[in-house]
């Protein structure tokens, strides 16, 4: 261990956490270069979308008298950490604890719990914009740009919006290291967010949760204290880093993984995703790309779960194919 945490700290870093991280691309989206990015699948920051231009004004205030009283998925967790997990997968594996619970509550509930809980329960609000959004919100919604977003679905050949995510986060609060299957322009409303941004190659240095387990599609690597012993190659990891604020818009390409902080001492922070589904692939060509061959490990997984059926043979079934012949 000693020698590891000496080659950290002979590593240049620019960042608490000992990852090479390079700083994400900041353009103007009407910058050639910027589309381009976008066009290869790669992260950006972009300036001058005007794509929530019309929410710049959301505050908390505003929103609990604005957003009407439908119900908001609020998530509450004894630490910083929101680390999502599938609610239909807790079956699956019978010791999984949930790391965080979820609550549904008013948005007015929702800000009285902010100003109460003074660092004990960290909270989150996490829902999908809906139609039970008050009038004012669906003027402000009905004037995002959705002309630039949609010329940007069509260019690059997305499925369609699957939805839009409003979340209303603490300061200090982290939702680890994740990939999502979805295309995604996250547009920055209120205070500002730290990103954390690694391409899918990145896959073999981030351990991935078996697709079955609760926490799939999140790292099984804690990036503020890696267990090296269980996950070696997380010491090989180098990334992407860039900070949003209001009026950014951060591209995510799809399957690249990404860890999201609201700034300590920055206070509450809003922000609304833009999910699009992939498009479908012209013609493969080969090789594969890193995004192709994590499709594919899914699929195997989830094929060899269907064959064997019981979650605990396949643990015992990936050894007996692996090790030995292809390690
Ligand atoms: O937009 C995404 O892909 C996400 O992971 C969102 C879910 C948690 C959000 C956050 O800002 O902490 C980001
Ligand atoms: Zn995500």
């Amino acid at each position: 261990m000693a020698a590891a945490r000496e080659r950290n700290e002979s590593r240049q870093t620019s960042n608490s956490y000992n990852i090479p991280l390079t700083a994400i691309p900041r353009l103007s989206c009407t910058s050639p270069e910027a589309n381009q990015l976008i066009k290869n699948s790669k992260p950006v920051i972009l300036t001058d979308t005007n794509l929530v231009a019309s929410a710049l004004h959301w505050d908390l205030n505003y929103l609990a008298s604005n957003i009407g009283d439908g119900k908001f998925t609020v998530y509450k967790s004894s630490s910083h950490k929101f680390k999502y997990y599938s609610d239909k997968k807790c079956q699956t594996v019978r010791e999984f604890i949930p790391p965080m619970q979820q609550e549904e509550m008013s948005f007015q509930d929702f800000v009285n719990l902010l100003k109460q809980s003074k660092g004990e329960k960290k909270i989150y609000l996490q829902q999908a914009l809906n139609d039970s959004v008050g009038p004012n919100i669906v003027t402000d919604f009905i004037k995002f740009n959705w002309k630039w977003v949609t010329d940007q679905q069509k260019t690059n050949k997305w499925g369609p919006l699957t939805s839009n995510l409003l979340l209303v986060g603490m300061e200090g609060n982290i939702t680890p290291v994740h990939y999502d299957e979805q295309e995604n322009f996250f547009a920055q409303i209120y205070g500002e967010k730290r990103f954390l941004l690694f391409h899918p190659d990145q896959y073999e240095n981030l351990y991935p949760y078996p697709v079955y387990h609760p926490h799939d599609r999140q790292s099984q690597v804690e990036l503020d204290s890696p267990d090296f012993d269980r996950f070696p190659n997380a010491r090989n990891l180098q990334g992407y880093e860039g900070v949003v604020k209001p009026g950014d818009v951060l591209y995510i390409p799809m399957y690249w993984w990404h860890q999201v902080e609201s700034l300590q001492n920055g206070g509450e922070t809003i922000s609304v995703n833009f999910w699009y589904m992939a498009g479908t692939p012209e013609k493969v060509t080969h090789p594969l790309t890193a995004q192709q061959k994590v499709a594919m490990t899914r699929n195997i997984e989830k094929m060899i779960l269907q064959a064997l059926s019981d979650p605990e043979e396949v643990p015992p079934f990936m050894r007996m194919l692996v090790v030995g012949r292809y390690t």
